[in-house]
């Protein structure tokens, strides 16, 4: 077997990751099609939102000089003209006049505050007011939501339904984003079948990696590719890898088993036949301990994610994710401080299922007791969290179990 060094922490076979990897390039895209997507730069107003002064209210449009000296005993009429629709023509308010108007529709010139429709008095053709109504009241003014020129948005922003909005609402039709990694996923072990129709020999068992891998790889909305299942024979394997590695759609490569020291663990040879470096093979962590980074010839990334499906999982949930992020320009995940009843492993970070229970002092506290153990998928799927558990400060931090850009 290949000389293995010190297995690193997980702290540092991030940084390794990190390191090894570059962000992607950006492409200009429509903005109303960047859901999901990391900003490349920022986003500038092109418009001013509101893009006039407008009434927040339905009511009534005054100058508020006319009735700065309104009593209940001495009230203001002012004459009413005809109602202003939103997007109807402003045109501008004499002093002594009043106009009914709609939310969102521009004051006309001179006016420069509202009555609300509920506090109006409409006595025959004029309004009658009561008391004094101070400039800007229920007035929204020009750009305050967003000015023209100003930043919206800077790089390494998701882009999600409301930045969506907000890039519309200002003008902005185009933005520059990271291209999203592309992946592509390899299955190993001659016990794997597709589903059970291919379950006809006794020791067959379901592929269940590649459809949950694929699964999390489209819940970001990253490009996946499923290349298959590969043997557990050298030529297979070799066979598998050169497919993988022919340079042109994808930016990450991963394979599920085959990295333990098994007899048939054949992914690290058969990286090593073809140049790869690793850089790391094996974590000091749980589930996913034999956990493989390499990188291929041409620079791209190469993860060996172990067979066991919760091993494979946590794998993909951090490490690739951390390639993920870093090629779009993020920096680490950071995960919440959380309590828990979980025991720290001396040299060992643990990453656990957990459920987040109620605390009496209304903190968040992560529950572990279910079932740990890294062939067991059921005990994830109960589990809304993922609780790391470090030997060392911060011991204990959630995160969402889904992985999140
Ligand atoms: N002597 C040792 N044995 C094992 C060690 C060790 O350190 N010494 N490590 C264990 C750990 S930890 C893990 S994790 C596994 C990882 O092994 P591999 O990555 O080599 O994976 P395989 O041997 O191919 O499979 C392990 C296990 O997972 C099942 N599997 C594999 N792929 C899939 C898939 N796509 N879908 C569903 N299930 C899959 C496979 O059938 C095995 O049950 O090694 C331990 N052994
Ligand atoms: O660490 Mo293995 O990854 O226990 O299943």
């Amino acid at each position: 077997m290949t000389e293995r060094r010190p297995r690193p922490s997980v702290d540092a076979a991030l940084a390794m990751i990190e390191d090894a990897v570059t962000p992607l390039g950006i492409e200009s895209i429509e903005a109303g099609d960047a859901l999901g997507r990391i900003s490349a730069g920022p986003a500038i107003a092109e418009l001013d939102v509101p893009r006039f002064m407008a009434s927040a209210m339905d009511g009534f449009a005054v100058r508020s000089a006319d009735v700065l000296a309104a009593t209940r005993e001495n009230p203001v009429d002012l004459l009413l003209g005809g109602a202003l629709p939103a997007g109807g023509e402003a045109g501008s308010l004499l002093a002594g006049h009043a106009v009914p108007i709609s939310t969102g529709a521009r004051l006309p010139q001179g006016a420069d505050a509202i009555l609300v429709r509920e506090f109006g008095e409409v006595v025959g053709a004029c309004l009658r007011v009561r008391r004094p109504i101070e400039a800007f009241r229920n007035v929204r003014a020009r750009g305050e939501d967003m000015a023209r020129g100003g930043e919206l948005i800077g790089a390494g922003h998701l882009i999600t339904p409301d930045t969506i909005g907000a890039l519309a609402a200002c003008g902005i039709e185009r933005i520059a984003v990271r291209r999203m990694p592309r992946l592509v996923l390899v299955s190993s072990g001659s016990e794997l079948a597709a589903d059970r129709a291919g379950l006809s020999d006794q020791a067959k068992a379901i592929d269940c990696n590649a459809p949950m891998i694929l699964a999390a790889a489209r819940s970001l909305g990253l490009p996946v590719r499923f290349l298959g299942r590969m043997a557990d024979t050298p030529e297979a394997v070799g066979q598998m890898l050169d497919t993988a590695f022919v340079p042109g759609d994808a930016d990450i490569l991963i394979s599920t088993g085959g990295v333990s020291v098994g007899d048939f663990d054949l992914v690290r040879s058969g990286l090593e036949a073809r140049g790869v470096r690793i850089h790391f093979h094996g974590v000091q962590m749980r589930p996913g301990k034999p956990l493989l980074f390499a990188e291929l010839p041409d620079g791209r990334p190469y993860f060996g994610l172990p067979g066991n499906p919760v091993a494979a999982l946590v794998a993909f949930r951090f490490f690739v994710m951390a390639a993920v992020r870093r090629m779009l320009g993020l920096a680490r995940e950071v995960g919440a401080p959380v309590s828990a009843d979980a025991e720290p492993r001396e040299g060992t970070t643990l990453f656990l299922r957990g459920r987040r229970v109620p605390d009496p002092e209304g903190r968040v506290r992560i529950d572990t007791s279910l079932d740990q153990r890294s062939h067991v998928l059921s005990s994830v799927v109960h589990a809304d969290h993922w609780l790391r558990v470090s030997p060392d400060a911060p011991r204990f931090l959630a995160y969402p179990k889904l992985p999140l850009l």
